[in-house]
């Protein structure tokens, strides 16, 4: 640190968050000349920060104004610049602001928002933009009230639409309840790399990554060097899994789709491309499996299950195939040959680990992971991925609207196709999350969601997002 001019790291951070400010008011009016700024700023470095970026705003036309929380704590070059800038101070939020920023507390702030704070908070939320529209709200470095360690939120806290946060993702913006107050999270490298203690507690997959890793049809590829998938899936209590899966399958990287179960009728007549038949045994070769969804857990199920988990090629688990695993026990895993993913939501995950998530959902996904031996995608609000050698992984494009029957049957094929593919079971369960939650914002945008549109979505999203690349 001490080759940096002081307050190069607040420089770095203001400028990061008055060019997100930017971009946000450029998308909402067009332009960001003349639009109104409201800075909320608290008593340390955090709202120094927003004090920097008001300035910076200012100089590029915006109206900036700020109420000082404690005007005597006030970060007083911040206020100063602000001030040279153009900007001022208010007692009360104005009516008309297009844009809030959050600089109340960051990371030093703990136990909630104080009531002052609270007040001031809920008059700034009932301005109203020039569009009429409520004001945007950009937090930075994480919102006011909720723990940056936990995701708790103790008290009241600020909602965001946006967190920009510096130098390292605080487990407090991208789990729990403060994954939900800190809306879109974005990252930004302010150079602390060198003072940062050990590897980041939970990494944050990207777009770049997953397009780079999805695999591509290269030329001279048939159907079955991009890889064949195989679907286990449904029963005749429920046929829809079978299609469902299936659908997911279909539009990966995977150059065919074999079916295997008691939905083969239906999977022909809906997918011709499919090849089916009614068990695993008769299903041929394929480089890895898709198995649970909707497959029951009596005999006929445990049977396939276990041709599928004697083969030597990567499986995805889900859904009945785990409450199965739950019962045999699941250490056994660890004896395969090949890798092995399951994706438990909440209730399974209690089941197969023999005790709930909690509050740490990190830890406990991967706790099961090393237990495991198996990549275990736990389903949430926000997705978490564990590996057994340790990794954790967020997933920040899932959408409520995904908490529909039968979505994750999609998801799980889309995972199986992707290990078909041959990617290794880490990067095709992060991908597959990434992509599908992806695929039901999209499908989001035209209604309601069911488990048909967000397959529908997958073929669109994939193009669209850059996963798949014109051959
Ligand atoms: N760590 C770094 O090197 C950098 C930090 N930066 C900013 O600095 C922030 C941290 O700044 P500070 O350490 O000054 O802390 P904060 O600005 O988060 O909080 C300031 C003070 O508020 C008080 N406080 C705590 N909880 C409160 C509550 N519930 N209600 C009212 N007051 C409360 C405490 O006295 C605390 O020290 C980061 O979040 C980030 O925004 C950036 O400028 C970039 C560089």
């Amino acid at each position: 640190m001490a080759t940096l001019p002081p307050g190069a790291l607040m420089q770095r951070a203001a400028a990061a968050v008055a060019r997100r400010c930017a971009e946000v008011l450029d998308d909402r009016y067009g332009s960001e000349y003349g639009r109104a700024v409201l800075l909320l700023v608290g008593p340390g470095n955090n709202g120094g920060d927003a004090l920097f970026a008001g300035e910076a705003l200012a100089r590029s036309g915006v109206s900036v104004c700020a109420v000082l929380l404690n005007p005597e704590r006030t970060h007083a070059e911040g206020l100063a610049a602000l001030t040279r800038a153009g900007g001022r101070t208010v007692d009360t939020p104005p009516s008309m602001v297009d844009m809030v920023v959050d600089g109340i507390l960051g990371i030093g702030g703990r136990g909630g928002l104080r009531e002052d704070a609270t007040s001031l908070v809920t008059q700034a939320m009932q301005a109203r933009g020039s569009d009429g529209e409520r004001p945007t709200v950009v937090a930075v470095d994480l919102p006011s009230g909720i723990d940056p360690d936990t995701g708790a939120v103790p008290g009241a806290a600020v909602r965001a639409d946006i967190t920009v946060t510096f130098g390292a993702l605080k487990p407090g913006v991208l789990v729990g309840e403060g994954a939900v107050h800190s809306g879109l999270v974005e990252l930004i490298d302010i150079g602390l790399g060198p003072w940062l203690r050990d590897e980041p507690a939970l990494w944050v997959p990207d777009l770049e990554d997953v397009a780079a890793w999805w695999p591509q049809p290269r030329p001279g590829d048939d159907k079955y060097t991009r890889g064949v998938v195989g679907v286990a899936t449904g029963s005749a209590t429920y046929p829809g899994a079978a299609l469902l899966s299936t659908a997911g399958a279909l539009p990966g990287p995977a150059g065919m789709v074999r079916y295997a179960g008691a939905g083969f009728e239906a999977v022909r007549n809906r997918y011709p491309s499919v090849i089916p038949t009614a068990c695993v045994a008769d299903a041929g070769r394929v480089q890895a499996w898709t198995c649970g969804s909707g497959l029951g857990t009596d005999e006929r199920a445990a049977g396939e299950l276990r041709a599928v988990l004697a083969a030597e090629v990567p499986v995805c688990v889900d859904a009945d195939g785990l409450t199965l695993l739950a019962e045999w026990g699941v250490d056994a895993l660890r004896e395969r040959p090949a890798a092995t993913v399951l994706t438990p939501h909440d209730r399974e995950f209690a089941r197969l680990a023999g005790e709930e998530p909690g509050a740490d959902r990190v830890t406990a996904t991967l706790r099961l992971a090393a237990r495991t031996g198996a990549v275990v995608l736990l389903k949430g609000d926000r997705t978490i991925i564990g590996t057994p050698d340790g990794r954790a992984y967020v997933n920040l494009t899932g959408t409520p609207a995904l908490a529909t029957a039968g979505t994750g049957d999609v998801l799980a094929g889309l995972l199986g196709s992707l290990l078909a593919a041959g990617l290794p079971a880490d990067r095709a369960t992060i991908a597959a999350a990434y992509a599908h939650g992806l695929a039901g914002r999209y499908a989001a945008e035209s209604g309601p969601v069911t488990s048909v549109d967000v397959a529908d979505a997958l073929r669109p999203t994939l193009a669209r997002a850059g996963m798949w690349r014109m051959p």
